[in-house]
């Protein structure tokens, strides 16, 4: 019998006892594949009777992929370098962000279609609590490089498959993702962990090397020839503390980040590594090791071309020390305060109503607010009530018993309030939800307790409640819109997130979006006179307008270019009239929405109108004409046409 099949059947009956007998599977399986079955056996009966994964939707993964857009970058080499490796081997390579929802997957195009059916795709989140064992869901539990090789996967329906996985972790040890490479069973071996543990380390080494920083960066290495490879230790040290770390340092340091995190650098590289100032050297450690050491100085807070080391969305947590201590260089992300109160709110258990302009920045702050969290452990389970049509609603969040509709999935699905246990429930556009799902939201929020479609018991549930909206929740209930008792209960605690206009960190946030939107990889560089006239813009859509011109922006700019003014293509009208377009353009938005009346209503309209007609009813070319964003422009020709307002009618993409 090959190596090979012996193994499968130790793992065919290691499975008969653990999943028939229902006893101990031993050791004959490696120990994280049990301890994951125990886990995976402990999960919610939904697991063990799963319906078809399906991808989340193509804007949510967008926003997912924009989430991680500093880890897709730096990780973007390491998907080719390796997918190049196992394209003959008949593999796919695959990145996910820290849930284990999958955001890229390149390789063999044999496999792709097989990955497919078995729903190894982008938009899937490959989580234990999803899928039950397997290398991406479980390397993220474990925290370490893994196999997982067919039956071991909890999932029969996975047993054919092989997977190498190894996390990604930022400086300061969070996990932001996992690279993994998967084939037929018979196809993945230590060599593809090697591969994958190997190209996770690049990628580390990259994040913290390319990334923006105040302070400054210490490469290190034993052996003075690995310095300025991947290979060597990074250190981050802001004011004499360390701040960030990659792994490498901390094995060459014999220490875990909790240690080395706001320790003295001189601890770790000894007395005299001041002296060495922005230069290189040899050191002594306190230990007695010398040490090959070069310093880079800190970067100037305005220079555009590089991002925060962690990611522009990672910069504020609990366990940053940077953020704790206040030491930073930008001036104080104003959102920073708003997450600080909201974690108490979310850590007394009451709700929390995030309000704002569209395109403020609503949904990145509460992703933001779940990692910061005491539920970070647990999901984040995002619901954008607009985009779901009323029919479907119910059955999405309060999930229905086996056999409740005769429709594609007879097998029942728990609801994504039920998804959310242990968690956070993320209900987006909260605006948008039909009246009779608002009652029923209220007896959840009152009770806590959900009763799915043709089910006859209550099931508690346990999660923190975050809803957010940019429409005027109290106008709706004038309205009749929406009920005033939910209201009540959501608007304990509201975060107002502010309109990008009104940003006193705005000129910092745009030098990190040129960045996010690839400047830095492209060596760009805005001129003063830009970032000016960037900052004096009203920038109706925020910061998705923003960073959308910075992407046309960035892409159309030779590489390493400095941009002036001139190149960054800003829309006439704004330009021409900076004031009463802003008017205008705050009137269509969210903000707007409140102090909507009368005259200024009607000078948008005609505004609009006139870009209209101007564009030949092209609603794509009107909103570039006035410098909105498309969908803004959409949504408020929607909302107008609703309430009855003629002359909107024939109008098209
Ligand atoms: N601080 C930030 N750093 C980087 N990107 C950001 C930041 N804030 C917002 N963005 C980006 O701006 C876009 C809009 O953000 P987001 O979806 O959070 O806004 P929103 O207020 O929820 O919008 P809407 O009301 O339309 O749903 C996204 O592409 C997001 O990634």
């Amino acid at each position: 019998m090959s190596d090979r099949a012996l193994a499968s059947s130790v793992v065919e009956r290691a499975r008969q006892r653990f999943f028939i007998d229902g006893t101990d599977p031993g050791a004959s399986i490696p120990a994280h594949v049990s301890r994951s079955w125990r886990r995976c056996d402990a999960l919610s009966p939904a697991l063990q009777r799963p319906a078809v994964a399906e991808p989340v939707l193509r804007g949510e993964l967008s926003v997912r992929r924009e989430a991680s857009a500093w880890l897709r970058q730096c990780a973007q080499p390491e998907l080719d370098g390796l997918a190049e490796h196992v394209l003959g081997q008949g593999c796919v390579v695959i990145l996910s962000d820290a849930s284990g929802l999958i955001l890229d997957e390149v390789g063999s195009p044999d496999f792709l279609p097989k990955a497919q059916r078995i729903a190894l795709t982008p938009g899937v989140d490959w989580s234990e609590s999803q899928r039950g064992t397997n290398a991406i869901g479980t390397a993220l539990h474990e925290r370490e490089g893994l196999m997982v090789l067919g039956g071991e996967h909890f999932l029969a329906q996975n047993g054919a498959l092989g997977c190498a996985a190894a996390p990604i972790f930022n400086a300061r040890g969070e996990l932001v993702g996992v690279l993994d490479i998967s084939g037929e069973d018979i196809h993945v071996d230590v060599h593809a962990l090697g591969l994958v543990r190997m190209a996770a380390s690049q990628v580390e080494h990259r994040m913290m090397s390319n990334g923006r920083r105040d302070g400054q960066l210490v490469r290190f290495h034993r052996r003075p020839g690995l310095l300025g490879t991947p290979r060597e230790g990074l250190l981050s040290v802001l004011d004499g503390q360390i701040v960030g770390a990659n792994r490498t340092a901390l094995s060459l340091l014999g220490m875990v980040w909790e240690e080395a995190l706001g320790a003295p650098a001189e601890r770790l590289l000894g007395a005299r590594w001041q002296r060495l100032q922005s230069g290189s050297g040899l050191l002594v450690n306190p230990d007695g090791r010398q040490l090959a050491v070069s310093i880079e100085a800190p970067q100037r807070a305005d220079t555009p071309i590089r991002r925060a080391s962690t990611g522009p969305l990672e910069r504020v947590s609990h366990a940053d020390p940077r953020a704790q201590s206040g030491h930073t260089t930008d001036p104080p992300d104003v959102l920073a305060p708003l997450l600080a109160n909201a974690m108490r709110i979310a850590a007394a258990g009451l709700p929390i109503l995030v309000s704002g302009e569209t395109g403020s920045g609503k949904d990145v702050f509460v992703r933001r607010l779940h990692r910061a969290s005491h539920r970070a452990s647990g999901p984040l389970v995002a619901v954008n009530c607009a985009a779901l049509p009323e029919s479907l609603i119910e059955a999405e969040l309060f999930g229905y018993e086996d056999g409740a509709f005769t429709g594609a999935r007879r097998r029942g699905l728990p609801g994504r309030l039920r998804e959310a246990h242990g968690g956070m429930l993320f209900l987006d556009e909260i605006g948008d939800m039909p009246l009779s799902m608002q009652t029923r939201l209220l007896r959840v929020l009152e009770a806590r307790v959900v009763r799915p479609l043709g089910g006859s018991q209550d099931i508690a549930v346990d999660f923190d409640l975050v809803c957010a909206t940019h429409r005027d929740l109290a106008a709706l209930v004038g309205q009749g819109l929406f009920r005033q008792d939910l209201l009540y209960r959501l608007q304990g605690h509201v975060v107002c997130i502010p309109p990008l206009r009104s940003r006193a960190d705005r000129r910092a946030l745009m030098s990190r979006l040129m960045d996010e939107a690839g400047g830095a990889a492209k060596g760009l560089r805005l001129t003063p006179a830009a970032l000016d006239a960037l900052e004096r813009q009203p920038w109706p859509g925020n910061v998705r307008e923003l960073l959308s011109l910075l992407r046309s922006v960035v892409a159309l700019a030779e590489p390493g270019a400095t941009l002036d003014v001139s190149d960054l293509g800003l829309p006439d009208a704004v330009a021409a009239a900076p004031r009463e377009t802003a008017q205008v353009m705050g009137a269509v938005d969210g903000a707007g929405q409140r102090a909507q009346s009368g005259l200024l209503a009607s000078l948008t309209d005609e505004a609009i109108r006139r870009a209209l007609a101007e564009c030949g009813g092209n609603v794509a070319g009107a909103a570039r004409r006035l410098g909105l964003h498309r969908s803004t422009l959409y949504r408020y020709l929607a909302r107008r046409r609703g309430e009855g307002e003629r002359g909107f009618e024939g109008v098209s993409g």
